[in-house]
């Protein structure tokens, strides 16, 4: 294969020159021309399913890969700095973030480029640079706007970093006019300005993987490691990877993923949010499972808790950690409010460890204490509790994953989710990836669901509970509304400087489009700079 040329659409800056160098732009155009063609075909397949879904369908475990799941084989064995990761701190690759996040009293920093991140071209170019000075132990911050200075201390968390998932491309990178797939970039740039160092370290090169749909995606990954291992002389199994399984069809192959990549894979991850977003979107033709208000939809509902043991046990039958997920709940400043939150998180961790994960998410330093207290209670000094099988509990069925979720549609539901969607979408095309609001940290996944939720009550005429069926007029006035309150909320000067109008004229088209926009990150891409 001849050489290939990656076009850049930004003029270069001194932070761009130092992440796309000779060497790591050759590398990437290696990556693109060898793997780029596939991911279009992984795409596709996604269509393909969605069709049969759509036509009445539903997901469910393939008889042509039963081998896989009845036969007897093992993951390789999990490298020693991952065995204990019972507490995760997740945050965007902001460089303030990174540094609180790395001296955050946690094992594990997962480093976002994904839901909690925008990706604005700087602000990807720029978590590539933290995320090298991170590893190389140099990262540093002088705040002149708080006056605050921010420095590593001695022993931080374990760092492991997220990519974008496949259906994101990167519009500034081309290849024959052709955007390359985000995930390629952020992997290759992560990869080559920092295994040496993790190497050095003593470590290996561990990321975290979103969004996947079909063990194929799982086998292409692997294809992707085994090159670049190859290519830099490194031994097999140097990259680990964690998948998260937060799509609908993805907990059906949740062996089969495992075992495409059982050389490379370490654990599988709740990604909850993404999780019931997917079950919008998967089942978006099915009338006899649209779910309720999003507050009742929680991970104690039979299906979802079905999920995370179906996750349990899947992993700790294959040598795997299984990760538990994101309570999206932050700190209150009002210390009786806190008190309930801690509480709430105190409970999801707690039903969380009952299943059997090995670990689990925070989204705020200020958690850290109360969850690591419950994994402490319990494990003591045990870093995980693979050995917690679960092989004799009661099957769990396709039927059982795919319960509908019982719960009202109310107004009031429908108009937070109005405004939560509104503000998100706002902050994301300013270039900001996760927010607080309304208590809640809301990212990418948090945000599809409110959105998505709309959409499948105006197609398919659910009745609120005071009997007002949701239509797109309804919608048109309760936005209106809402948009108003939200005004309110945020003052005239920062709706007209931080793209309200613009998010408001975003979630209206998409949410009224009679075809369900797959993500609303890809047209929100098209404002990014
Ligand atoms: C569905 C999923 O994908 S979940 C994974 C993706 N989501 C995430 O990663 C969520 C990450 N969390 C966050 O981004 C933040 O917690 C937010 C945006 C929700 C709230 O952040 P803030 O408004 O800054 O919260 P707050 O003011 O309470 O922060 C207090 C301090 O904690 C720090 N902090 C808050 N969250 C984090 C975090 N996740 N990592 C590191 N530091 C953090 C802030 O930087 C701030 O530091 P400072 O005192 O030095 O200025
Ligand atoms: O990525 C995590 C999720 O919950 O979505
Ligand atoms: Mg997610």
């Amino acid at each position: 294969m001849s050489k290939a040329s990656l076009q850049f659409t930004q003029p270069s800056d001194n932070a761009s020159e130092q992440i796309f160098s000779e060497q790591a732009k050759d590398f990437l155009a290696e990556l693109v021309q060898q793997f780029a063609p596939a991911v279009d075909q992984l795409l596709s397949t996604r269509e393909e399913a969605q069709k049969a879904y759509d036509s009445g369908a539903l997901p469910d475990f393939d008889p042509a890969t039963a081998d896989i799941r009845n036969s007897d084989w093992q993951v390789a064995p999990v490298p020693k700095d991952l065995q204990k990761r019972r507490l995760e701190i997740t945050g965007p690759v902001e460089r303030k973030m990174v540094i609180n996040a790395l001296n955050a009293d946690v094992d594990v920093f997962m480093a976002d480029f994904e839901d909690a991140q925008s990706p604005t071209w700087q602000g990807m170019v720029h978590g590539q640079l933290n995320l090298r000075d991170a590893n190389a132990g140099t990262i540093s911050l002088d705040d002149e706007k708080s006056g605050k200075s921010y420095r590593l201390q001695e022993d931080p968390a374990l760092l492991i970093a997220r990519v974008r998932g496949l259906h994101l491309p990167e519009k500034h990178i081309q290849l024959d006019g052709k955007a390359v797939p985000g995930a390629l970039v952020d992997f290759a740039m992560y990869f080559f300005h920092n295994y040496k160092q993790r190497l050095q370290n003593g470590s290996g090169v561990y990321f975290y993987l979103p969004k996947l749909q079909h063990h194929k995606e799982a086998a292409w990954w692997s294809e992707v490691f085994h090159f670049t291992e190859q290519k830099f002389g490194l031994p097999t199994g140097t990259i680990r990877a964690t998948i998260l399984i937060e799509t609908l069809p993805a907990v059906f192959q949740m062996h089969e993923i495992l075992h495409s990549l059982k050389e490379h894979i370490v654990a599988l991850n709740c990604g909850r949010w993404d999780y019931i977003f997917s079950y919008i979107k998967t089942l978006r033709a099915h009338p006899d499972r649209i779910l309720p208000d999003r507050q009742s939809v929680s991970m104690d509902k039979p299906f979802l808790n079905a999920y995370s043991r179906l996750l349990i046990r899947t992993c700790h039958k294959r040598g795997a950690l299984a990760m538990g997920g994101m309570a999206a709940f932050i700190p209150s400043k009002d210390a009786s409010e806190n008190k309930k939150i801690l509480d709430k998180v105190r409970a999801d961790k707690e039903q969380e460890f009952g299943n059997g994960h090995d670990g689990t998410w925070i989204a705020h330093p200020g958690l850290a204490e109360t969850v690591k207290a419950v994994y402490q209670k319990h494990l003591g000094d045990k870093p995980n509790q693979l050995d917690v099988t679960r092989q004799d509990d009661t099957e769990i069925s396709a039927e059982l994953l795919l319960q509908p979720c019982p719960g009202e549609r109310t107004e009031q539901g429908m108009r937070t989710n109005i405004r939560v969607a509104v503000q998100y979408i706002a902050a994301w095309i300013s270039g900001r990836g996760c927010v607080p609001i309304y208590g809640l940290m809301e990212d990418a996944a948090t945000a599809e669901i409110s959105r998505t939720s709309i959409w499948q009550w105006i197609q398919h005429e659910q009745p609120l509970s005071d009997g007002r069926v949701v239509t797109k007029s309804l919608f048109a006035d309760m936005l209106a509304e809402e948009a108003q309150v939200v005004r309110t909320e945020v003052g005239e000067e920062r709706w007209a400087s931080e793209n309200f109008d613009k998010a408001v004229k975003l979630f209206s088209s998409i949410t009224t489009a009679d075809q369900l926009t797959e993500f609303l990150t890809l047209p929100g891409y098209d404002l990014l700079p």
